[in-house]
C-alpha cells in the first residue's frame, strides 16, 4: 500500500506544475506548489503516508466542516439550518452572486463562505477567543494533535486582503443573520488558519466515516451530525467541481485554499492529502488527480 500511495504520489507531482497557489492570501503563495502528500487512516488500524508535504498547513476551508458540526452541537439542527440553506449553489466558494441577485434570506449552504460566517457566529462564546479556542479544543480532539493552534501569518495575511469577506459578512449583516460584523469575520478567519498536518485531517476523515467513532471507537460526533456533515461534504465540498468530483470520485470530501483535502471513506478509511498548487476552480490540482485515480484503484466511490 505504501508502495503504491508512493508511486502514486510521483505520478500526480509533476501535474502540480500546471497549478497555482492561492496567492491572493500572500503568504500561501509562498509554499513549495511541488509538494504533494498523503495519508491514509483505515479502519482496521493501519496509517500510511506518502509523498512531500509542508508538515503543517492551514485548513482553511476544510474548517467550515468542523464549525458546522461544533454550531449544530450548540444550537441543534434546526437554529443553525433556519440561517443557512442545504442548497449546492454552482458558484466560486466566495461568490457575491446569489447572495444578491437572488436577494436570498440566507446563504444557500454552510460550504460557502457566507454561509460559513453564519455558521460561525452561531458557535458559543462571548468573544473571538472563546469561539476560536472552541472550534480548536474540537480541531484537537479529531485530530489528535496537541499542538493544534493558529497560524498568526496566514490570518494577518488574509486579513490585510479580506475585501470580498468583509462585503459577504455586512451582506449577512443586513439579511440580520449575524449579530456583530467584526467578531463574525475574525472568527471565520482565525478558524481558516488553524493549523493541521496531513495525518490529523486522516483522523477527521475516519472519525466521519465511522459515523462520528475516533480511531479509539469513542464517539466524537454524534452518528446524525457525522451524516449530516458527509452529506454536505458531497453536495458542497468541492465548491463548484463538486458534481463532477461526486461522479468522477465518489467520495465524501472538503478541500481549502491551502491545498488540502479532507475525504471521508464511509467504514473504510480517511484520507488527508495537501498540494497547495490548485486547479481553477481552487482544489488541489494534484490531489483531486490523486484521489480520482485511488478510488478506481480501491473501488471507493460510494455510489
Ligand atoms: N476556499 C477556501 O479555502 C477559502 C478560505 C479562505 N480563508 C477565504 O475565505 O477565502
Amino acid at each position: 500500500m505504501k508502495n503504491e500511495l508512493q508511486q502514486l504520489v510521483e505520478k500526480y507531482r509533476p501535474l502540480c506544475e500546471q497549478g497555482k497557489l492561492a496567492d491572493y492570501i500572500p503568504v500561501l503563495g509562498k509554499q513549495d506548489p511541488r509538494s504533494l502528500g498523503i495519508t491514509v487512516m483505515t479502519a482496521d488500524g493501519q496509517t500510511i503516508s506518502a509523498g512531500m508535504c509542508p508538515t503543517q498547513f492551514t485548513l482553511q476551508s476544510i474548517s467550515k466542516v468542523i464549525t458546522l458540526i461544533l454550531a449544530i452541537m450548540d444550537c441543534g439542527e434546526e437554529e443553525v439550518f433556519s440561517k443557512v440553506g442545504m442548497e449546492p449553489t454552482g458558484d466560486p466558494f466566495n461568490s457575491i452572486y446569489k447572495m444578491e441577485v437572488f436577494a436570498h434570506t440566507r446563504p444557500l449552504n454552510p460550504m460557502i463562505n457566507a454561509g460559513a460566517m453564519v455558521v460561525s457566529s452561531l458557535i458559543k462564546g462571548d468573544s473571538i477567543e472563546q469561539k476560536v479556542t472552541r472550534i480548536i479544543a474540537l480541531v484537537k480532539q479529531l485530530t489528535g494533535i496537541s499542538q493544534v493552534g493558529v497560524m498568526e501569518e496566514v490570518y494577518e495575511s488574509e486579513l490585510e486582503h479580506a475585501h470580498r469577506n468583509r462585503a459577504l459578512v455586512h451582506i449577512i449583516k443586513e439579511m440580520d443573520l449575524i449579530k456583530d460584523v467584526d467578531m463574525t469575520l475574525h472568527t471565520y478567519l482565525r478558524q481558516c488558519a488553524i493549523r493541521v498536518d496531513c495525518e490529523g485531517l486522516a483522523k477527521i476523515g475516519l472519525c466521519l466515516a465511522q459515523d462520528g467513532k475516533n480511531e479509539m471507537g469513542e464517539q466524537i460526533i454524534k452518528p446524525t451530525i457525522a451524516r449530516l456533515a458527509k452529506t454536505f461534504m458531497v453536495t458542497c465540498g468541492m465548491y463548484n467541481a463538486s458534481g463532477e468530483f461526486a461522479i468522477r470520485v465518489g467520495i465524501p470530501a472538503k478541500s481549502g485554499v491551502s491545498g488540502g483535502i479532507l475525504a471521508a471513506v464511509p467504514h473504510k478509511m480517511g484520507i488527508g492529502i495537501v498540494g497547495p498548487a490548485l486547479d481553477q476552480k481552487g482544489n488541489s490540482i494534484g490531489g483531486v488527480a490523486l484521489l480520482t485515480e485511488l478510488a478506481k484503484r480501491w473501488n471507493l466511490s460510494i455510489f
